[in-house]
């Protein structure tokens, strides 16, 4: 997958500005809502929808759970701050280039956006960080951008970027900072916020046990399938970034498997096996998660925006 598309930036630019009254025609702050989380911007005032399909450059999200528009509108106390979010974000596995998948992000940098804050829904690896947690993610580990498939591979949308990607501070520090007294100044408890790092997988499939244990054992918290190509692309334009992953499922990864040989030789014994319960993990439940964690998300994110 390569840089496929020709960047239009002027065009879509034009066309979102044209849909626009002036004083949200220059977001400060971009929000990319995550699978179950497009009700973050039920939070924002005056909004103003631009769909995807009226903004040249932009592809539609196939995913159940993403719209497919821009909500730009205000956000937090007294006049707000001019927001943008994605409702909706594009996958490589619906089999969009990295190019479009990041193209929006470049959008909004070029919209005048500062501050991005990226949602997405993950699986939980670690036995510390239950569903229903919002992670801070500090790192990542990207295996397909160490095999290949990174975004900033190619020709680069402009020279002013720069060409070698520094990623030691790629989570802003003092963004992660603001989600922590958020999340104190609005009483969460404890546990509702953790920290740690996102594993960045192709997907659509889950993993396998194997697969989960792997990345476990090589230093990530959660999993999931998008997110990176985005920081990756806000980071050479020069963004803030902040990422909360909400955990939605845990992934199963037990330390032994069943021997069905065992259980066959003990059916041939006479004795009665009882099989376990395979836990599975769907789509639907990621996004009954994201619904049941929706005023919590949208609280944090409110309280960040409004302490920027
Ligand atoms: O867009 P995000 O990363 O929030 O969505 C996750 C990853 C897959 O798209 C989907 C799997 O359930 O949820
Ligand atoms: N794995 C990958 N992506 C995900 C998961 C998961 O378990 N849950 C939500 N998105």
């Amino acid at each position: 997958m390569g840089n496929d598309i020709a960047p239009s930036f002027d065009a879509s630019i034009k066309a979102i500005k044209e849909t626009l009254p002036v004083n949200l025609q220059s977001p400060r702050v971009g929000v990319i809502c995550g699978s179950g989380l497009s009700g973050l911007v039920d939070i924002f005032r005056d909004v103003v929808l631009v769909p995807y399909e009226n903004i040249p450059g932009f592809s539609k999200s196939t995913v159940p759970g993403h719209k497919s528009a821009l909500a730009f509108g205000f956000l937090g106390a007294g006049e707000g701050v001019p927001v943008v979010a994605m409702l909706g974000r594009f996958h490589p596995y619906e089999g969009h280039s990295l190019s479009s998948v990041v193209y929006p992000v470049r959008v909004m940098a070029k919209l005048g956006v500062k501050d991005i804050i990226i949602t997405n829904a993950a699986g939980s690896l670690n036995p510390l960080i239950p569903v229903g947690t919002i992670v801070v993610i500090h790192d990542h580990l990207a295996l397909p951008n160490l095999t290949g498939m990174n975004p900033l591979l190619g020709p680069q949308t402009s020279l002013d970027l720069p060409r070698f990607l520094p990623l030691s501070d790629a989570y802003s520090p003092a963004l992660r900072r603001l989600a922590f007294l958020a999340a104190y100044h609005l009483q969460l408890e404890e546990s509702a916020l953790a920290e740690g790092t996102y594993a960045w997988v192709s997907g659509p499939t889950y993993e396998s046990p194997a697969e989960g244990r792997f990345l476990r054992r090589a230093g990530a918290d959660v999993v999931g399938m998008s997110t990176v190509p985005e920081v990756l692309a806000a980071r050479e334009e020069g963004l803030n970034v902040m990422v909360l992953s909400l955990v939605t499922n845990f992934v199963v990864i037990p330390e032994t498997y069943r021997s069905i040989r065992e259980e066959v030789l003990a059916e041939l014994e006479g004795k009665k096996v009882e099989l376990p319960k395979a836990e599975i993990v769907s789509h639907e439940e990621v996004l009954l998660i994201g619904k049941e964690k929706a005023r919590v998300m949208r609280k944090l994110v409110e309280r960040v925006v409004e302490t920027l």
